[in-house]
């Protein structure tokens, strides 16, 4: 387990990057989070795993400005961690952010999703993939960085006029692009459309996109659905060497056990909206609460269950 030298604790309570704290998120009247609360550690790639339905996906919404919590505070942190006394200022003056020197206090709940990632700096990619397939595969690396070149041309006409600090910051944008293509295996595909690529490759073009943004913390929604097995270990290849070269940290939400168990430091679990259990992989594996709600149905049953099912189906005469 990543403990911090200093304090001995796990890395995601000596160190949060990000603190969920009593997050609810209500659809009319279905409780989707249900006062959750968890830490993601600075440096560390975290899991957020449970069954369809658990809510996943709407922590990353509400995490990713994408959706307003209902209830609860986001706090991000740039830097060192915030004291317990910098969190309740910026809470109390109605601010989306304290940022100071050495370090920013970001409340994420407060943020739109265009903050979120421009200023917060929180990537994220999504179950289904969203790339622009009409566009080349490096075009689609350049649009994510428009928001620097934006800056670089100060919402101006310097770009027509190629001036200098326009020039300079799209030449980094190239340079940043070509180093992610490198990076995921898809420089020879530069200039295909991203449509062409073949699933797996969209996913990695999906993750570099996300890192030209140069990301503090990278959400990535079930980064290994539909990858092969041979995919699925270039998948956890990456993501130690995103975490490892620079120095981003992960959280993602997946399915396949095979990347949760070999490259989360930290897994929590959901079910019904609710945590059930928070720790390394190996506590959460051998977790009594997650091997009911979840680990623990393991094939034969779910065999003996469908074939039970199917019984019944062709008894009533329903069901395919
Ligand atoms: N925009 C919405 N409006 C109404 N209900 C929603 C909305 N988004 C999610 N839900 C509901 O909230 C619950 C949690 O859904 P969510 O997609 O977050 O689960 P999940 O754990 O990501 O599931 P999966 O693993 O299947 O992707 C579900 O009951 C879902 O139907």
């Amino acid at each position: 387990m990543a403990t911090s030298p200093a304090t001995g604790l796990p890395r995601w309570e000596a160190d949060p990057i990000l603190s969920v704290e009593h997050l609810f998120m209500r659809f009319g009247g279905l409780i989707a989070v249900n006062d959750l609360s968890f830490k993601v550690g600075r440096g560390d790639i975290t899991a957020l795993i449970g069954p369809n339905g658990a809510g996943k996906t709407t922590v990353f919404n509400c995490i990713t400005g994408f959706y307003k919590p209902s209830e609860g505070r986001l706090i991000l942190a740039h830097g060192r961690a915030p004291t317990p006394d910098e969190i309740a200022e910026v809470t109390r003056i109605g601010e989306r952010a304290l940022v100071g020197r050495d370090a920013g206090v970001y409340l994420l709940e407060r943020m739109p999703d265009y903050r979120v990632s421009g200023e917060a700096k929180v990537a994220r990619t999504f179950q289904n993939i969203r790339l622009f397939t009409g566009m080349t595969v490096l075009e689609n690396l350049m649009v994510a960085q428009h928001n620097a070149l934006m800056a670089a041309s100060g919402y101006s006409l310097k770009g027509l006029f190629g001036l200098p600090g326009w020039t300079k910051a799209q030449k980094a944008a190239t340079e940043t692009a070509k180093y992610w293509l490198d990076k995921v295996g898809l420089t020879d595909r530069a200039d295909d459309p991203a449509g062409d690529l073949p699933y797996g490759a969209q996913r990695r073009l999906e993750i570099a996109r996300a890192m030209c943004s140069e990301p503090i913390l990278l959400c990535l929604d079930e980064p290994a659905a539909g990858l092969n097995p041979r995919e699925s270990l270039e998948l956890n290849t990456l993501l130690r060497a995103i975490r490892a070269e620079h120095g981003t940290s992960i959280l993602l939400i997946e399915h396949d056990m095979s990347v949760v168990m070999e490259i989360s430091d930290h897994v929590v679990v959901l079910d019904y909206g609710t945590k059930i259990s928070d720790g390394t992989p190996r506590a959460v594996k051998d977790d009594p609460r997650v091997i009911a709600a979840y680990l623990g149905v393991d094939e034969d049953a779910v065999e003996e269950v469908e074939a039970e099912l199917h019984i019944e189906h062709a008894a009533t005469g329903a069901g395919a």
